[in-house]
Order: C-alpha cells, then structure tokens, then sequence
C-alpha cells in the first residue's frame, strides 16, 4: 500500500449504526469437540456458553483456530496465544515466526543476516551458548531448526558451543523431554566429532526456570540466569541426561517446573558459564517468554534481581521480540511486520477501548492483539488493567484464577459508558488445561463461564453487542489419541494426559440487545478463521474493515 493513499479513515458501515458499546470475550483455550469425559468444557457446568450454542445458529459458528488459518507452517501446527491473538487483532494473517526461521534456516538467508554476522564475532575466541525451549512443539521454538541452527553455526566457524535447554511438558507429553535432551546430547556428540566442543551446560522447567513472562516472576528468570550466565544451580550433574531422569524422579516432578541444573566436569566445575567475550543466541521464536531473559541479557541498566556478573557478550534473539523497545537490537530472522492492527485503527476513528486480563494473560490482550506492540496507541483513547495473577503455583491449585476479578473489571468498564471497546482475556481453560489436571480443568470452565455471564449481564444493560470466542483449543481435550479419536494408554496403562493446545476449532457466538437487526454470520466463509473477526469487530462498531482485511463473519440480510 503506497502511503499516498493510506488513510486511518475507516468508511462508515452502511448500515450498521455507531454508538453501541461492543465486549470481546476470549476464553483462553477453549475448542469444540467431541462431547466425553476428557473434554472438561462438556463436563464442567458451562449454562453461559451452552445458551450461545444453542440460541441463535446464525449467531453461533465455529472458526478456524490453528495451522495455515494463523499463519503457522502447516495445518498440523496446534494454535497458540501469540499467532491467535495476532491475528483476532490484526485481521490478516502473517507468516508467523515459525514459518520465518524455516525459511531462514532452509534458504541459508539466517547466516547473511545482520544478527549472525554480530554474533560470529565472537566464534574465534569466545563460546557460542544457545538458550531456549527444547522440544518439537511448535509454540515457542522447534527442535529440529535448534538442530539446523548447530549445524549451521558450526560450519560457519562456531568452535565451543553450550546449549542451555529449557524442558516443556506443556506443549508436548509430560517425561517427552528425556528423549529431547538424548536426542540433543547425541546431535552435540556427532558436533564433537567434527572438531566442534559441544555440550548441555545446564537447564529447568520452562514454567521454573527462565521462561516467565509479562514479569509474573521475576525469580523464575533469576533462577535461569544463575543456571545459565553463573553456572550455579541447586543440583549438578555430570550430563543432562542424568539430570532430566534423576530430576524426574522426584515427587510430583513433571518437565514444565524441573528445578534448575548445571553441567559440571569430573572437578565439579560447570562446563559452561556465560563469560566476557562469548555469543549467546535464545533461540525461541515466540516473544512472550524471551522478552525477560532479553532484557536481563541486554540491558545495561537492570535492576530486576541482581545478575552479579553482567559479562560482556554479543547476543542476538531468534527473532526481535519487541518492535517497541527493539527488543533485542541483534536477532537472526526478522519477525512478521503486523502493522495496521484493528486497534490502531479504531482509536484513530474515536474509539475508546478497554482491555483487562490478569498478569499471565496480560499481554495477550494488548501486546500480541496489537500486532506485538507494547504500550497504548494513545493513552488519551485506551485503557489497559492488568489484574496481578498469582505467582509461584501451578494453576490447578487455584483453578478460578482471577476470572470474577476479571469480569467484574470489564462490568463496571462497560457500565461507566467511557468505552466502545472493552477486550478482556480469560485465562482458565487453558492455564488449568495446560497442568494436565482434569478435575481443576472442570472447576477453571466453570468460573470462566461465570465470567462470561457477568459481562453479558453488563451488556445487556447497557444495550450493548458482546463477541465471544476463543484463541484456540485446550480444555476441550485432555487426553492424547490416536488417529480414530480413541484415548492412548502408556505402558502402565493409564491415559496420556494431554497438556497442549490442540487443533481444534473455537466458536465465535454474537448478540447482545445492541446488535442491528437481522446481522446473522455469513453462511459463505465456512473457512472462517480467528482473522476473520476483526472485520467483524469493526463492522459491529458501525465500521467497514479495510480492504485487505480478512472478509467480515457478518452480514445485514434484508427482511
Ligand atoms: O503458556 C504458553 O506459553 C503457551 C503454551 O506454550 O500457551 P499460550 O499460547 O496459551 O500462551
Ligand atoms: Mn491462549
Ligand atoms: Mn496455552
């Protein structure tokens, strides 16, 4: 789009009228599927969201929520936060950061970049480390482009590389990551034999060590940077593979929160702290969970927890994982540039919005929904609350999180008539779904549905719209199947918890006492996906979307 003919106009609807304050719901990890006990949304007591389903069928319908629908690699990718909030706010989809560094890494175009050639400064004397998710997730990082990034780092003239892994257990099946780390360690081993020195210096549980996000912790990246930057941690072994198993072997241990550990030589010593003069890579695409341990690895001025060493390294980000702050100002693959996101749209057309969601979910709400934009657009036309999640538990302990807190921040928001926008996140179905813990999984879709239904209320007075939907699936699917949909079983013969999002679709429902007359959802996108919404977002403020928006769910059918 040439800048001669750009506008923030958007052009009036032509008949949909202005003035009805509209509430975005996203229920956090909620997906359709089959009704059985693994799907905790069918088990749980869900009134709310089974009145929308079964009201009105044109206002209730399903939207794609996962794969090439978000701009991920393929459609065997399960949804995630970052690429389903991306495009619910910017209604397009963009190749997102998977899709990037594949291409990066297969063209060989990531080793020509700015960010490499930074970091390669370092090879001849210093240590190349490399800290990240490992797993084949998909969400935050891949194994195998890990796998690439050694191969490719080494023939571009990396002599020392420390590998500092992070287990998941979140995206994958819980215990997955002793096979990871093996994998790993026999990739280093294979780097070895060509004249490479390459070992697991230390690691932890993602949700333990390193990989908090939205500051909900501050310990959790101290811990990850004491482990990986100091080479101090609570437990030492001689590999990482000794360490996941012996570690696993602990009372209610799981991958997600492995308490941190360092590699150490036959004297005890770690095999590879962060020093003067090395290179460090995160290798995570996703910003949310970088953006910490970015700073810690980049600020000068830091005053967070105390990093008693702040040695003098070049480090680069996989990708750039804040376009705000620059965050970090070396990356290897240039993130998707998601710009003109309806937000920004709509408060340069007289929108006033609120968002809210708690800390955990925080960012999702504004900073992905914004296209990964940190800050308000104008303080003048947003406000943004962030309610403070409880840290330090894992979420089936307190599984009704701050959902009513939630809720009752959106009522009184849409009761004070100050907002045409009020967007709120409810974290539940998908932080609870995530531990694996069915029970809390059930209690966690009731209180978001309680939610649900206090907004609606607040609607309802007000003469409002509400939009209620979802950014992919989670608390839906508890179980790991097999291809028929059957329940697998592990040797032991109990059922595979399944931890991950899924690929599921979500439903989108509409209504409210605002909504024009005979709006129903278009019966001719049957494809629809989580981009779509935004169109529809703007068409319910009394707006048409830009053109190269994805098409409207909605149409006006004349009686
Ligand atoms: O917790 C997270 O980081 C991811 C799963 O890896 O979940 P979500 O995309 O819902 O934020
Ligand atoms: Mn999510
Ligand atoms: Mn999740």
């Amino acid at each position: 789009m040439g800048s001669s003919d750009f506008s923030w106009k958007l052009a009036d609807h032509p008949m949909i009228p202005k003035g009805k304050p509209v509430a975005i719901v996203v229920l956090d990890g909620w997906g359709e599927a089959n009704p059985d006990q693994y799907n905790c949304i069918h088990t749980a007591d869900t009134p709310t969201m089974d009145s929308l389903k079964k009201g009105a069928p044109e206002k209730w319908r399903l939207v794609r929520a996962h794969g090439t629908a978000v701009g991920l690699p393929t459609d065997d990718d399960m949804g995630n936060s970052e690429v389903g909030h991306n495009a619910l706010g910017a209604g397009r989809i963009f190749a997102q950061g998977a899709k990037l560094v594949d291409l990066a890494l297969a063209s060989g175009k990531i080793y020509e970049g700015e960010g490499f050639k930074y970091i390669k400064n370092s090879f001849d004397k210093g240590t190349l480390h490399l800290i990240g998710l490992l797993s084949d997730g998909g969400v935050h990082s891949r194994l195998d482009q890990l796998q690439l990034l050694l191969k490719g780092a080494c023939e571009h003239g990396a002599k020392r590389v420390r590998v500092h892994i992070l287990t998941d257990g979140r995206d994958v099946l819980d215990g997955s990551s002793i096979g990871f780390v093996e994998t790993l360690e026999t990739d280093l081993k294979n780097l070895h034999e060509k004249c490479v020195d390459a070992q697991i210096a230390s690691g932890g549980g993602r949700m333990y060590v390193t990989m908090d996000r939205y500051e909900n912790d501050w310990n959790v990246v101290k811990r990850g940077w004491d482990a990986h930057v100091l080479g101090e941690a609570p437990y030492k072994f001689k590999s990482a593979v000794e360490a996941v198993k012996k570690l696993r072997e602990e009372q209610n241990a799981n991958d997600q929160y492995l308490p941190p550990f360092v590699t150490v030589d036959d004297n005890g010593k770690a095999v590879g702290p962060i020093v003067d003069g090395d290179a460090v890579v995160t290798f995570n695409f996703r910003a949310d969970r970088m953006v910490m341990i970015a700073k810690a690895l980049e600020y000068e001025d830091f005053d967070k927890f105390d990093r008693v060493r702040f040695p003098k390294i070049r480090y680069a980000g996989m990708l750039q994982y804040d376009g705000e702050l620059k965050l970090p100002s070396h990356y290897l693959v240039s993130p998707p540039e998601i710009e003109r996101t309806s937000g920004e749209y709509l408060v340069n057309n007289g929108i006033h919005t609120f968002a809210c969601s708690e800390t955990v979910k925080f960012g999702h709400v504004t900073f992905f929904w914004n296209g990964n934009h940190s800050g308000y657009f104008n303080p003048e036309m947003e406000e943004y609350v962030e309610i403070p999640s409880d840290s330090g538990i894992s979420f089936n302990v307190k599984p009704m999180m701050k959902a009513l807190e939630i809720a009752e921040k959106a009522r009184d928001a849409i009761l004070s008539r100050k907002f045409d926008q009020i967007r709120v996140n409810l974290p539940n179905g998908d932080m609870v779904g995530h531990t694996g813990d069915i029970e809390a999984t059930v209690v966690a879709c009731k209180a978001a549905d309680d939610a649900v239904r206090m907004i609606l209320d607040a609607i309802e007075q007000v003469g409002g719209i509400y939009v209620v939907t979802a950014d992919h699936g989670n608390a839906e699917d508890m179980v790991k199947r097999n291809k028929s949909g059957k329940p697998l079983l592990d040797k032991n013969g109990n059922i595979q918890i399944l931890t991950s999002h899924t690929l599921h679709p979500v439903p989108i429902a509409i209504g409210g006492p605002g909504l024009f007359p005979s709006v129903k959802f278009r019966k001719d996108v049957p494809d629809g996906g989580l981009a779509n919404v935004a169109a529809t977002v703007m068409n319910l403020l009394g707006f048409e979307a830009p053109n190269d928006y994805e098409t409207t769910l909605i149409e006006v059918v004349d009686n």
